[in-house]
């Protein structure tokens, strides 16, 4: 909350101007002076200065709700993927106010699913949508615009019948290409008027680790140190905004591997492990500050040539869980009954669960693992 903007706090533009010239610009900054301090920078008597602090002070405070808030508006603080087996899941879809990373190896449908849920975004809330516009930051020059309108086309065909339903949607979706580091870092620190602006109810992050795992090499002294801070900060940002404004976060991520380093899970049956899968595990790209840092994790992953799978591997609502999926023209479908019930219980200890991939690596989905890389 201390990311805040001045100008946002009821804070006159005047001294927003005053304090800005000496680059005080956020709740942070104000607060981390003192009020002799402040008077200097905007001018201001001591009275003025304390009165200043006192209103940024309250401005960012956290609004405390109890439970019960919480639960009254429990449909409300859920984004539906209409994927209605994972929305069972999730306890009604992706979170609002909280980040939500879908991981996996290239290619496996991340990109598809988030120029998915930016349609759902898009939509009129009796057909399960937020009626938002949509930030969508794209590091990877992935996003296309036909694809956008072909999905909308063939998974609503009814409703986007009329062009002008189908250019309003495809008007609210809001395109950054941000293709360094500090490019998406700026970006998401100057995205609150954006926000606004766009009437935005979904933010997306297509991906969080192309531009870092590009620009940082972590065997270099330093660099890990470097990198670790930056996610740091971009995830604060990113927490802040989604509080701030009560939306869904969406991020995509990358697996990286672990060559030669043994998995330990007591719980495994060795015998059960191949040998080639013996020497290495993959788990999502970007290390432990990072992992911790998302709320809800999904890993998709390949089943075989044409079937995927999405695994819920972290979430505070939903237990462990592993759907089928195939992407179609229509984005992500579920296949089968996917029901909710028959991908429970698929294991004692869901963080430690042991998921078969075909490249012959085995994700290792504990939260705790140790990921260097
Ligand atoms: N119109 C379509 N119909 C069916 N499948 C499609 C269509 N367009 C793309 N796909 C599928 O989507 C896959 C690409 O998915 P996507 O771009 O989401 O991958 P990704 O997980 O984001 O990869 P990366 O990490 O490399 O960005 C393609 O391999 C293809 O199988």
């Amino acid at each position: 909350m201390g990311s805040k903007k001045l100008r946002r706090t009821g804070v006159s533009a005047d001294i927003c101007e005053r304090l800005k010239r000496h680059q005080v610009e956020t709740c942070q900054d104000v607060l981390s002076v003192t009020p002799v301090e402040l008077m200097r920078l905007a001018g201001l008597s001591y009275p003025a200065a304390l009165d200043l602090l006192r209103l940024v002070s309250k401005a960012c405070v956290p609004a405390v709700s109890t439970a019960w808030d919480l639960w009254r508006k429990k449909g409300e603080l859920c984004f539906s993927t209409s994927l209605p087996a994972l929305d069972r899941l999730l306890q009604g879809g992706l979170p609002h106010g909280a980040l939500t990373e879908v991981t996996g190896p290239s290619g496996c449908g991340k990109t598809q699913l988030c120029i998915m849920l930016s349609v759902l975004a898009t939509l009129p809330r009796t057909m399960g949508g937020l009626d938002s516009g949509v930030i969508y930051i794209d590091t990877e020059s992935a996003f296309s615009a036909e694809r956008l309108i072909e999905m909308a086309q063939a998974r609503f065909p009814e409703f986007f019948s009329a062009k002008e339903r189908l250019l309003e949607m495809a008007s609210r979706v809001h395109l950054f290409r941000e293709l360094t580091c500090q490019d998406v870092l700026n970006r998401l620190e100057r995205l609150e008027e954006d926000i606004i602006a766009c009437r935005a109810g979904l933010l997306i992050l297509d991906s969080v680790a192309s531009v870092v795992r590009k620009e940082f090499d972590t065997s270099l002294p330093g660099n890990l140190t470097y990198r670790s801070n930056l996610l740091g900060q971009e995830a604060a940002v990113l927490k802040y905004l989604s509080q701030e404004f009560c939306i869904p976060v969406v991020l995509t991520n990358q697996i990286t591997t672990h060559v030669g380093e043994k998995v330990h899970c007591p719980q495994w049956n060795q015998a059960d492990v191949p040998a080639e899968e013996d020497s290495g595990f993959v788990t999502a790209a970007l290390g432990n500050t990072w992992s911790h840092s998302v709320n809800t994790r999904l890993i998709v992953q390949y089943e075989d040539t044409e079937r995927r799978q999405i695994v819920i591997a972290k979430s505070p609502v939903a237990p462990f869980a592993v759907l089928s999926y195939t992407i179609q023209r229509e984005g992500i479908r579920l296949e089968g009954n996917a029901s909710p019930e028959s991908v429970l219980n698929q294991g004692t200890d869901p963080g430690l669960q042991p998921i078969r991939v075909r490249t012959g690596f085995i994700y290792n989905l504990s939260q705790a693992t140790p990921s260097t890389c």
